[in-house]
């Protein structure tokens, strides 16, 4: 059997907006004047899946959610017409309509979190949607998101979907981005990393002063029992409460995994020794842990270059490469580092750069970008196949693109009732071409 590790990406949405509706997350907040390029982002991101999928990789990609959410609307007590309920939002509560238009769901990262068949009793890949409670215009997506997961890993005989944890703060949960797999082989049994930030029942385990630890232990603790993983194939590691404070709001702001690689910031973790050595313990194979020091690259750096939020994927040739936004290419100190890791001697060969600037003004990297989902062949066959970026497939969204998107959206566009006939006639026509049913609430 083979095994895979995929990357679905999230197919940026039509809203695609910049709204500073992230508190602690440094590019959200100070980008939130910015008219946004809606159509330059789709474009984007579709360019980074097919040259992943161009270099021999399983490469997915995930639909956008229905936006403005007009449901979320209308159960505050906005009602009337689609029309009417776009206006008198716009008029008495103009940051509520903007959480309602934003298209965060385009990070993936934080769609779910999935353990893959090898690591589960059942033999199953799990997928846990994220409740993702700490931001309100993020909160409304894990219905939706479930949905599409549904959808897209459609067969229940490989894939087992369960509900998001419960909406509330003591089950923050905001998925992948908090969740990496180390292994051997993508089809051994490996070992996941939950890192959270804030221990939410215990009031004197140390936690960020200044912004919110969005992931919770118990949250993280929950997902390892739904996904049926065993003591000795978990470690949860508390994220540094400090870079948290200096606006390293999910884990893969700050730290990176594949297989064997471990590519971290000095100051990611709290106990970090002592979390190597269980790690060591738990995964026997030769591990590389790659640790930069603040020397080198201070937390500002990697927080604006997004050094962490780099994906390390392993190349058909056994081979591993990261992934990198160009911004890391921009920056001085970064950049030095990344020539410098390709000659330490790991098993990362190269560094390719992608320009995701779209997305990294709101805080979302090339690794935001993306769930992994480790699979055998026999669960990817299982994948509705019209997910999977081909040539066909990148041509049908590219065309789908420059027909539904706009090239320049600001906050106050969100309050054109005419972008909701836009989304839905775009959305519609996509759940044709990917071939998902039903999964929009207006088609139901
Ligand atoms: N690190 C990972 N995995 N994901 C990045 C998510 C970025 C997202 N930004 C936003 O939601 C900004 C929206 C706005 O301000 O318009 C967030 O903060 O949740």
């Amino acid at each position: 059997m083979k095994h895979f590790e995929a990357n679905f990406d999230g197919l940026v949405g039509p809203t695609h907006n910049y709204a500073g509706l992230s508190f602690g997350n440094v590019a959200s907040l100070s980008n939130a004047a910015l008219a946004s390029n809606p159509k330059a982002a789709a474009k984007q991101g579709l360019q980074k899946a097919k040259a992943l999928a161009d270099m021999g990789m399983v490469q997915g990609m995930l639909a956008p959610q229905e936006r403005p959410d007009l449901y979320t609307l209308r159960r505050i007590g906005f009602s009337g017409s689609d029309a009417n309920v776009i206006q008198q939002a716009a008029k008495e509560a103009p940051m509520l309509l903007n959480a309602c238009c934003s298209a965060s769901s385009m990070w993936t990262a934080n769609a779910a979190t999935v353990s893959p068949s090898a690591d589960t009793r059942d033999g199953k890949l799990h997928f846990t949607p994220a409740n993702l409670v700490d931001k309100l215009h993020r909160s409304i997506e894990p219905l939706t998101t479930g949905r599409i997961l549904t959808a897209t890993f459609n067969d229940p005989h490989y894939f087992h979907h369960h509900s998001h944890l419960p909406e509330h703060n003591s089950f923050g949960d905001e998925g992948a981005a908090n969740h990496t797999r180390l292994c051997k082989e993508y089809g051994h049994a490996g070992v996941e990393l939950f890192v959270y930030g804030q221990e939410a029942t215990n009031p004197s385990a140390p936690k960020p002063q200044k912004y919110p630890a969005r992931q919770t232990l118990e949250a993280s603790m929950a997902v390892a029992r739904l996904h049926q993983l065993e003591e000795d194939n978990c470690v949860f590691i508390q994220q540094n409460p400090d870079v948290i404070d200096q606006g390293v709001f999910h884990n893969d702001v700050i730290a990176v995994g594949n297989q064997n690689v471990l590519f971290y910031h000095e100051q990611a973790f709290l106990n970090t020794q002592h979390k190597i050595d269980e790690i060591k313990r738990k995964l026997d194979t030769e591990l590389y842990f790659i640790e930069v020091p603040t020397a080198k690259v201070s937390i500002n750096d990697a927080v604006k270059s997004y050094l962490f939020n780099t994906q390390i994927i392993t190349l058909p040739s056994g081979e591993m490469v990261i992934v990198a936004p160009t911004d890391c290419q921009e920056n001085p100190a970064v950049f030095a580092y990344l020539n410098e890791l390709l000659t330490l001697n790991t098993p990362i060969k190269q560094v390719l750069y992608f320009d995701v600037k779209q997305s990294m003004q709101n805080g979302g990297g090339p690794a935001c970008l993306r769930l992994r989902v480790a699979m055998n062949d026999m669960e990817v066959a299982a994948v509705n196949q019209h997910t999977l970026m081909n040539e066909g497939l990148f041509g049908r969204l590219n065309t789908w693109v420059d027909k539904h998107y706009r090239d320049r959206l600001t906050t106050a566009d969100l309050a054109d009732p005419q972008l909701i006939n836009e989304s839905r006639t775009a959305l519609d026509e996509l759940t044709q071409i990917m071939k998902l049913g039903s999964v929009y609430l207006f088609q139901r």
